[in-house]
């Protein structure tokens, strides 16, 4: 598969939880995500950050508007086709019986056919999992990860699905700062390669240093989505965040100081 991704948010509205009674999270949103870009997701707790990537995962109810991936509507993939073009990295996830390392972080290549593994499976498997600092645990039952390795896991399973789109829903909310700058390095990676990447972070500065764009939710219901630079101003990110924050320099690089 060698056309660029594409995926358009039209006038895309949500409501909490995806009922008609919740809330409106957020108003009208329009943005394009592109191969090569890597979008961020800022916006205070409750904001919809979540909501919107499970949306643009496609298991998600808009309240108005509409997805399209390669310009067909989200609603008219077969699931397995869409496994081919986004991988949705979710927030939290369970652990219900005894599985490895290896065996957890290749189960999204199997979709479809799980008992019949590729013969690159391994190799595959294994660079991966070296590429998150996670060698050492292949053998390891999931169950027996801190917090960090167990995330590790799950990002190192949503890069084996082979998308084009990878969508991370706070994928270093339990990192250590190595692993977070580690994972930041492989997203830059993989987007360089033509991949697209779409994660939300509530680090604003992890969030600069990956970002080539951003959307910012205020929790009051406005959506703001375009360029890091025009997006992640030092006033939008007050105004959102309730917090004075400052842009400031550091060593040559752009650094967000919060007032205390
Ligand atoms: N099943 C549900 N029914 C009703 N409301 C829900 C449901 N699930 C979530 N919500 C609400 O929807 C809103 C948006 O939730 P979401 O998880 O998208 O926010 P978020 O920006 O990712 O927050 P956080 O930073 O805390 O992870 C929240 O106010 C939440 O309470």
């Amino acid at each position: 598969m060698n056309v660029p991704l594409r995926m358009d948010l039209r006038g895309v509205s949500l409501r909490a939880g995806g009922t008609a009674a919740g809330r409106v999270l957020f108003h009208p949103l329009d943005l394009a995500v592109n191969a090569g870009e890597r979008w961020v997701v800022l916006g205070p707790n409750g904001a919809g950050k979540s909501s919107l990537l499970s949306a643009m995962a496609g298991v998600f109810p808009l309240n108005a508007g509409e997805v399209r991936l390669q310009d067909r509507p989200l609603p008219h993939w077969r699931a397995q086709d869409l496994a081919d073009w986004r991988a949705w990295c979710p927030q939290f996830w369970s652990d219900p019986f005894p599985s490895t390392v290896a065996e957890t972080a290749a189960m999204a290549m199997r979709r479809g056919a799980w008992w019949a593994a590729p013969d690159d499976d391994d190799a595959a498997v294994a660079q991966v999992l070296a590429e998150l600092d996670l060698a050492a645990f292949a053998k390891t039952d999931v169950r027996q990860l801190s917090g960090g390795e167990r995330q590790r896991v799950a990002v190192a399973t949503t890069f084996l699905q082979g998308a084009k789109l990878l969508l991370l829903d706070e994928p270093v909310s339990h990192l250590d700062l190595a692993h977070q700058r580690l994972l930041l390095r492989a997203l830059i990676r993989r987007s360089e390669a033509g991949q697209a990447v779409v994660a939300s972070l509530h680090d604003i500065n992890l969030a600069w240093d990956l970002a080539t764009h951003a959307v910012l939710l205020d929790g009051r219901g406005q959506a703001l989505a375009g360029a890091r630079e025009e997006v992640m101003s030092p006033r939008l990110l007050s105004q959102a965040f309730g917090v004075s924050i400052e842009r400031v320099e550091v060593c040559g690089q752009t650094r967000f100081w919060v007032e205390p």
